[in-house]
């Protein structure tokens, strides 16, 4: 297991990263969202031995993970860290750069295993390419293969699918949830991207200015998110003010200027609902993101599947008291 303990790291005046625990358990994955510049890669360089924290420590298994200031060669043998920017050799082949993982391996099992890795990781065909002669995506999934060659115990991925086009984002979370779950890899993803957090990790914390300003399970925080920066950070959300509650037919908090959010997809299209009109459609595929006007201060989105709604439509809709979720200021 690895363990963080209150970890921060300051630039100048800025706290990069402020207290942040947490413990990372074989088999899971945790996921950590936040804004750009809330300190997730430098957490993530943190927890793998290659910046040093100036408060906290970082423990692997119970013993002390030390900073690059502390060992000749930074970094930690059971750590894996997949940058942003991939790190890879220059001047050798992919197939190398996957071999250079394995090099204390016996060379029949080390060739079976960069082959093996090839084709998981749809590499086959480029191998022989040095990483400028190969594509974005394929460079991170170079880096993918690499980080994983060996099955390490701590697997720590700053945006894994940032250059994936959609068949091969699938397939690595599929790779990813099942390398955690044979080999118990102890995974920590960092992400813009909320659906994958929300679908691949056990776990998902919310970053905020260095801060962990959320933890829970990713239902949890999606449904219950505390604040409207966690909201808007795990998903499509509407936020309106308490006192436009009486718009909706509802009523019940206290003070008026009180944050609530309400997701899209609670509410229903229904004929005898609040009436409203349709401002905005957007075709996503799979359904419509619908934009409606409820009163000149009050426009939520909401979710259909019907193909036959239009710009400037009256429609009827509901929503559940139930489904509004008071979020802290
Ligand atoms: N070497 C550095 N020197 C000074 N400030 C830094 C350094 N590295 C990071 N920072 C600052 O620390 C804060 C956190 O940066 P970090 O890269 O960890 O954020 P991030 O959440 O990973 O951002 P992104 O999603 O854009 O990659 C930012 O304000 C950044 O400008």
């Amino acid at each position: 297991m690895l363990e963080a303990h209150k970890l921060t790291k300051l630039f100048g005046p800025i706290a990069a990263v402020h207290g942040v625990s947490l413990k990372l358990e074989p088999g899971n994955v945790m996921a950590l969202v936040g804004a750009s510049g809330s300190g997730k890669s430098t957490l993530l360089s943190m927890l793998a031995g290659l910046t040093d924290a100036d408060e906290g420590e970082v423990r692997l298994n119970g013993e002390r993970v030390p900073g690059p200031s502390e060992v000749l060669v930074p970094g930690h043998a059971d750590i894996r860290l997949v940058h942003q920017e991939y790190q890879l050799m220059p001047n050798v082949s992919v197939r190398e750069n996957i071999t250079y993982a394995l090099r204390f391996f016996e060379k029949s099992y080390r060739e079976f295993r960069v082959d093996e890795l090839l084709k998981l990781c749809r590499l086959t065909e480029v191998q022989d390419r040095l990483p400028r002669q190969v594509s974005g995506g394929e460079k991170q999934r170079t880096a993918i293969a690499r980080a994983i060659a060996d099955k390490p115990a701590i697997l720590l991925l700053d945006e894994p699918f940032s250059h994936l086009d959609l068949p091969n984002r699938l397939i690595f979370r599929d790779l990813l949830v099942d390398l955690v779950r044979h080999e118990n890899t102890a995974c920590l993803l960092v992400t813009h991207d909320t659906s994958d957090a929300l679908s691949t990790a056990n776990s998902l914390g919310i970053l905020r200015d260095g801060r962990l300003v959320q933890f829970g399970s990713p239902k949890e925080v999606y449904r219950r998110p505390a604040t409207a920066y966690a909201a808007r950070m795990t998903g499509p959300v509407n936020i309106l003010k308490a006192k436009h509650l009486p718009t909706l037919g509802l009523s019940g908090v206290d003070n008026p200027e009180a944050l609530l959010c309400l997701r899209p997809e609670q509410i229903q299209l229904d004929d005898t609902g609040l009436q409203g009109t349709i401002r905005a459609l957007f075709f996503k595929g799979s359904h419509y993101e619908i934009d409606v006007e409820l009163s000149r201060y009050v426009c939520l989105r909401m979710l259909s599947t019907r193909d036959d709604l239009q710009v400037g439509q009256l429609i009827g809709v509901k929503i559940a008291g139930e489904s509004i979720w008071k979020l802290q200021r």
